[in-house]
């Protein structure tokens, strides 16, 4: 088996690394902290799922969320290729030759231990070396041999608790159980016999049975024919005797008619005779309902006379209402048509007025206002004044240039006098002495300081006029506007005034007009009242109340017709009451006639069936007679066939109770012989179990004392013993021979591991007597040996710097070692810094780190 490739994606410094194993020794080289060990660690968790670095989670790179290690192993034509998800354990997954073999963490690590066919406890402490644990094994060799022989699972195995004890105990109750069983067979057995002899019993009793069933049987059979017979006569003796009975009925009926038949005809002869007598009262219906007609129509042309004639007085009333009214009514109408003629000017007058008004009082107030504004100063006097103002204060100005000049002059003639260096005087030409130069200066500051205080003056009297000036320039603006509204209100006023005096004018014209209007409406309303009541009857005329009157004068003359002819009726008819009640008589006389008439024709049939239904009668009594049925006979031979069926019943009834009883006692038969059968299994499982438990007791003892496991042992001991010194054989050291005791130690005792190495002189030396080298050489031969023993072939070794802390001495020693182990282990990875291993090395993988990154280059080295 060897390991082909592996790569590492985000795992420890790793970012994306594919390292391939192509040698024999296959050394991993580079500074420290490069990302060497993390190759190891990413192998070490691609086959356990195990973290050397603490949780698992600290072998995801700083900054990923997840890493992935993918591994390829080839064991002889089969190619493995195993890959990890270092957080996402379901997404662990084995591939055999690219075909899928298992998924999720825990089938995968089953399906790789499958494949090296070792513990993973056992090849972490054989063949996968970390640093600088060679020598480890010499110490955990009692634990690794413990764990292979799975001689803590036999100590285990047969401690009280463990499960042969438990085996034991539990064959020993299943005993027990068995026992109980036993006695429950017995009693089972009784109860199976008792059960038989109750269904023989029972069969013997539904026999007995039977032949009482058919007997009844029989009988019922016999007397069932008689009874038909008898039945047959009762229903024809039944049905004759029903019709006779309603035959002798009919004739009593019969008879009873034909007794009255004399009765009923005097009493049809009687009432005829008396319709016949009254028969003048045949009509008498139809003369009352006319009388009655009549009688409505007179009480309806009465009602219209009376009210047609008090509508006649009413009406004569109103007309003369409306006669005497008639002239203020004309009046009132022509005052009112005259009233609506005058009525435009009586509205024109009215408005006017009030304009008018309006008009006076806009006058007053204009007045008023041109009356407020006074006596207003002349504008020109105000303009004159500002002009001679403004000329004085040019005049004043022009006076104050010419000082000011003057002033600047004698300050000049100052300053030359000061500067002169002649002695010649600057304004009139001649000898310039000191008392002349003093005397020009004093007389020019005088005339300075005059000057200054007339510019002064100057300047002061220009303020003031220019103050004079602003007062006079506000005035005119004043003097403006007032006559400028002045002005608009004369305007006004001149306007209004010639308004008003049009309005007068008109008023005058209108005026008339306006009295009349009111005369006639103070007129009007005297009036008002009489033409309202005039307007109530104005409808009224003479047309009308003559129509009334001759309609009054027909509805008289049809009245006196109609009286006529209820006079006619009354005659006729005579009492009207006494009328009526002969004419009820009459009529409940003709209804009871014909009733009388059908009656007499019902008897006359009856007589002739009378003689009928008497011979039918005689005839129905002779056929009963010869019938001659006997019901007494009939009721005792129906009594006699109820019994017997009751019987037959209660024969069945006890039947189906036995087969009942018989079929439960069947199942509880069947279900006693499973039992037994169950039993007697069981039963028959005690010989077996006694067997068991001799043997599980035997066990217990071989296993529980020393005597099994140091057979074991010493069998495994040989065969580790004998691979170890082929191994060190290979290793050329000069032994002759090594020996390997074991001393396997209690549950709680650790074990111990005595090895000796004999020298080619014969003589035996401990392990901690040899030498470094020697030491290591073992300790690397035993490991291989182990792991020989387990395997049928060694395929890899991997070593985590195994000459770390070796002297020279050591270190030469164990490489001599590793190049022999090349004959045994086909592939050995290891790390290295060491210089030499590189040597021996076949292929050489270089780890550097840039930044916080794992670079891998392959087959050369990186600087
Ligand atoms: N989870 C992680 N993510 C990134 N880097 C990590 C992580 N865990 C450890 N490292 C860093 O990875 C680097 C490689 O460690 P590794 O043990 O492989 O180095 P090495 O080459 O074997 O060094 P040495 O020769 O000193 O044993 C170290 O610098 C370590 O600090």
């Amino acid at each position: 088996m060897k390991i082909e490739k592996i790569f590492l994606q985000n795992f420890l410094s790793h970012e994306s690394s594919e390292i391939n194993f192509k040698g024999s020794i296959n050394a991993i080289v580079g500074q420290n902290g490069a990302g060497k060990t993390s190759i190891i660690d990413g192998i070490v968790f691609s086959l356990f799922s195990e973290s050397s670095r603490g949780n698992i989670k600290n072998l995801v790179k700083k900054g990923k969320s997840t890493g992935i290690v993918q591994t390829e192993i080839r064991d002889g034509n089969n190619l493995y290729l195993i890959k990890r998800d270092i957080v996402n354990s379901s997404n662990d997954f084995i591939a055999k030759n690219n075909i899928g073999i298992a998924r999720g963490r825990k089938e995968v690590d089953r399906k790789i231990q499958e494949i090296l066919k070792l513990d993973k406890d056992i090849l972490l402490s054989t063949v996968i070396i970390r640093q600088g644990e060679i020598e480890n094994i010499f110490k955990e060799l009692p634990d690794v041999l413990k764990k292979i022989l799975k001689i803590e699972n036999l100590e285990k195995l047969t401690s009280s608790t463990g499960p042969l004890y438990s085996v034991q105990k539990e064959i020993e109750s299943e005993l027990k159980y068995l026992e109980n069983r036993k006695i429950e067979y017995e009693n089972k057995k009784i109860e199976k016999e008792k059960l038989e002899k109750e269904i023989e019993e029972s069969k013997k009793k539904l026999e007995d049975l039977e032949i009482k069933k058919i007997e009844k049987e029989k009988e019922i059979k016999d007397n069932s024919a008689k009874f038909d017979e008898l039945k047959r006569k009762r229903d024809r003796y039944l049905e004759l005797t029903g019709r006779l009975y309603s035959l002798i009925e009919r004739k009593k009926s019969v008879e009873k008619d034909v007794d009255n038949y004399d009765k009923i005809k005097s009493e049809k002869e009687k009432l005829e005779k008396e319709i016949e007598e009254n028969s003048y009262l045949e009509g008498g219906e139809s003369l009352l309902s006319e009388l009655h007609e009549l009688r409505k129509s007179e009480k309806s042309l009465k009602d219209q006379l009376n009210t047609l004639e008090k509508e006649i007085e009413e009406y004569e009333q109103n007309l003369a209402k409306k006669n005497s009214l008639e002239d203020d009514a004309k009046r009132y109408e022509e005052l009112k048509e005259r009233k609506e003629k005058i009525e435009e000017a009586y509205n024109e007058y009215n408005s006017l007025k009030s304009l008018l008004n309006d008009k006076l009082k806009r006058k007053e107030k204009i007045e008023n206002e041109i009356k407020s504004l006074g006596s207003i100063p002349s504008l020109d006097n105000v303009n004159k004044e500002i002009d001679n103002i403004e000329k004085e204060i040019d005049n004043l100005q022009n006076s104050k240039g010419a000082i000011k000049g003057r002033k600047e002059q004698l300050i000049q003639i100052i300053k030359n006098l000061e500067n002169i260096k002649e002695n010649r005087c600057p304004v009139c030409g001649r000898e310039l002495t000191e008392e002349h130069r003093k005397k020009i200066k004093i007389e020019a500051e005088t005339e300075v300081k005059d000057i200054e205080k007339k510019l002064s003056d100057i300047e002061k009297k220009v303020e003031e006029l220019r103050a004079r000036k602003g007062e006079l320039s506000n005035l005119r603006l004043e003097i403006i506007s007032k006559l400028t509204k002045l002005r608009k209100l004369n305007e006004d006023l001149t306007r209004i005034s010639q308004e008003v005096q049009d309005i007068q004018t008109k008023l005058k014209e209108l005026e008339k007009s306006y009295n009349e209007y009111s005369e006639i409406r103070e007129k009007l309303t005297l009036l008002e009242p009489k033409y309202k009541e005039y307007l109530k009857v104005s409808n009224y005329d003479e047309r009308a109340l003559e129509e009334k009157k001759n309609r009054l004068g027909l509805i008289k003359a049809e009245l006196d017709d109609l009286q006529k002819r209820i006079k006619g009726l009354l005659e006729k008819i005579g009492d009207e009451r006494e009328f009526e009640g002969k004419l009820k008589l009459y009529k409940e006389n003709k209804n009871k006639l014909e009733k009388l008439k059908e009656e007499f024709i019902k008897i006359e049939s009856e007589k002739n069936e009378l003689e009928k239904i008497s011979k039918e009668v005689t005839e129905l009594e002779e056929e009963i007679r010869q019938l001659n049925f006997n019901e007494e006979e009939f009721e005792n031979l129906n009594k006699k066939l109820e019994d017997l069926n009751n019987e037959r019943i209660a024969i069945e009834k006890e039947i189906s109770t036995i087969e009942g009883k018989i079929n439960a006692s069947r199942d509880l038969l069947i279900n006693l012989n499973s039992e037994l059968n169950k039993i007697m299994e069981d039963l028959n499982k005690i010989p077996k179990l006694q067997n068991a438990i001799n043997k599980v007791e035997k066990l217990r003892k071989i296993l529980s004392g020393s005597g099994l496991q140091n057979y074991i042992i010493s069998i495994f001991k040989s065969r580790i013993e004998n691979n170890l010194n082929d191994i060190l054989n290979m290793f050329n050291l000069s032994f002759s021979r090594v020996t390997i005791n074991f001393e396997i130690g209690g549950k709680t005792q650790k074990g111990k591991v005595v090895i000796k190495a004999y020298n080619t002189a014969g003589n035996d030396l401990d392990i901690e007597s040899l030498s470094g080298g020697e030491r290591i050489s073992i300790a690397l031969a035993l490991r291989i040996a182990i792991a020989k023993s387990l395997m049928d072939e060694i395929g890899f070794m991997i070593m985590d710097e195994p000459t770390i802390h070796l002297d020279e001495e050591r270190k030469k020693e164990l490489l001599n070692v590793i190049k022999y182990s090349m004959n045994i282990i086909p592939q050995i990875i290891i790390v290295t810094h060491d210089d030499e291993i590189k040597e021996i090395s076949d292929y050489i993988i270089s780890v550097t780190k840039k930044g916080d990154k794992s670079i891998v280059k392959q087959g050369e080295y990186i600087d």
